[in-house]
């Protein structure tokens, strides 16, 4: 397409690929709620004092208190004057002595956080990796087949560039899924190949609709490689049974699906006895030598957790069963890059290897885990339990991520006045939200849907100290909302 006569590059001759790709998460709503948040600054009067983003898995920029262990040991590493003998009084008085240690052994491997590290990770970090993944699963993990990234977004994009080949490459991913993929695959040009999760059995998932999912791309001609797997779930919450993961194992195999298991809520498990979080490596090797050689990726970040640490950009993938030379690939891709940042890449090691029991540091450490976790559990539940009082709601419980996915039905006057405007039933609803509370949501046709349900996404991430005002917004607001457009 020729440019315009003054510009070289337009929305009309740029990669249509990259035009296609859109993120919800940061959309529509996400941008409309960083204009009010300078609208109040400068004084403009709203019918609320703040924003508050639900749109996003962010806990520290709703004042969620980061470890303190971690940043001790980070801000360490970036003044290693801290660490020299002649500061030791004044840093012991500062720190305590397991953050020095740790700090300093940290630098032997490291030499300086403002160096480029080895391209797939620091080598004694991704031993700490693998050390974490064999005592949480049972069995053995090769630092070799781990590579360290900025963040699961970053190892999630490289590895589906690997595998899609050309246009006609599927990928399986959960409606509703979580829109990093969707927008890849749109800028990799690739099919996004659908399966849903049922709403109705607390988004369950069955082998039965992965195979329809399969087959109905394949009777388009579609090469399906890969099936995406989100556990536990965003924006939906479940989180999957052994049993279940068998199966889905199962079906990769028998129709030689590479298995994207991403596990980056691993630690954000409510209901850890009913519903324990199991990773796929850990499934995968008690199925026995008849699945040696099967291909998986597995993914983790420091963006969540308890940790929260997303500004920092950390994550990991760990390959299984790939062909070394496709490893060797995935290094040159990586090398290209050069590095994942190397504070990223502490905040791994952090993340996996955390003071232990006879550590001076691990009292605090677990007091303020636990009192993150604790804290979610009961955010979770109380949004969920309002939100199933609102006319029209109904919300499945949250068993794990940061996240509810309420549906809602609205009045036909509703539907009617969205399509008006041009807007999908729940983004509409969503920027009414927006506009009379300040609370921003991801509306549910941004993460796919049931064709004709509406829903929206938000997190249980409000401060604690804010969440009564917060769900009473929700709350009054919905209530005028529904009388505005009652039927
Ligand atoms: C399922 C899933 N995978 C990967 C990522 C990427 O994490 P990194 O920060 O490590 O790249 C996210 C982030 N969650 C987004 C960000 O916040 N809210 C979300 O839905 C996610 O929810």
């Amino acid at each position: 397409m020729r440019p315009s006569p003054d510009k070289t590059l337009t929305s009309r001759n740029m990669n249509a690929k990259v035009r296609k790709a859109e993120y919800a998460v940061r959309g529509e709503l996400a941008i409309r709620s960083e204009h009010i948040k300078v609208e109040l600054a400068n004084g403009a009067s709203f019918p609320f004092k703040r924003v508050v983003g639900c749109n996003i898995g962010n806990p520290q920029a709703l004042n969620q208190k980061p470890i303190t262990f971690f940043r001790q040991v980070a801000s360490l590493v970036e003044y290693p004057d801290l660490l020299k003998d002649e500061n030791a009084e004044l840093t012991s008085k500062l720190y305590p002595s397991d953050a020095i240690a740790r700090a300093k052994l940290l630098l032997k491997h490291i030499g300086s956080v403002g160096a480029y590290s080895h391209s797939q990770g620091i080598p004694a970090i991704r031993e700490n990796v693998a050390k974490f993944i064999a005592e949480r699963d049972g069995y053995p993990a090769d630092p070799s087949k781990i590579f360290l990234t900025q963040g699961a977004s970053a190892g999630v994009q490289l590895t589906l560039q690997m595998i899609v080949e050309h246009s006609q490459v599927g990928i399986m991913i959960p409606i509703p899924q979580y829109p990093l993929y969707t927008a890849t695959l749109a800028v990799l040009d690739a099919n996004p190949v659908p399966y849903y999760l049922d709403e109705s059995k607390g988004w369950g998932l069955t082998t039965q609709e992965l195979q329809r999912s399969f087959d109905e791309a394949a009777e388009k001609g579609i090469e399906t490689r890969a099936l995406v797997i989100i556990n536990p779930g965003n924006p939906t919450g479940q989180c999957l049974t052994e049993e279940n993961m068998r199966e889905i194992i199962g079906f990769c195999r028998r129709n030689k699906v590479i298995l994207l298991a991403d596990e980056v809520y691993q630690t954000n498990i409510y209901q850890p006895e009913q519903r324990p979080f199991h990773s796929f490596k850990k499934v995968l090797k008690s199925m026995g030598p008849e699945y040696e050689g099967f291909e998986m990726i597995s993914y983790h970040s420091i963006s969540k957790g308890m940790i929260g640490e997303c500004g920092r950009r950390g994550g990991y993938f760990e390959c299984e069963g790939l062909c070394p030379s496709i490893l060797e690939q995935i290094y040159k891709i990586s090398s290209i890059s050069l590095c994942p940042n190397v504070q990223g890449q502490i905040m791994i090691d952090l993340m996996v290897n955390p003071p232990k029991k006879s550590d001076p540091s691990f009292a605090l450490y677990k007091q303020e885990y636990d009192a993150i976790y604790y804290t979610l559990i009961k955010r979770a539940k109380k949004l969920e339990d309002m939100f199933n009082t609102l006319e029209g709601y109904t919300c499945n419980s949250a068993d794990g991520a940061m996240y509810l996915f309420p549906q809602i039905r609205l009045p036909m006057k509703a539907i009617e006045a969205a399509k008006e405007a041009g807007k999908e039933p729940d983004q509409f609803y969503c920027l009414a939200m927006l506009e009379a509370t300040g609370v921003c949501m991801v509306a549910g046709s941004g993460f796919g849907q049931v064709e004709g349900t509406a829903h929206f996404r938000s997190t249980f991430l409000p401060q604690p100290e804010l969440f009564d005002e917060f769900c009473a917004q929700i709350e009054a607001f919905h209530k005028e909302f529904m009388d505005k457009y009652r039927d």
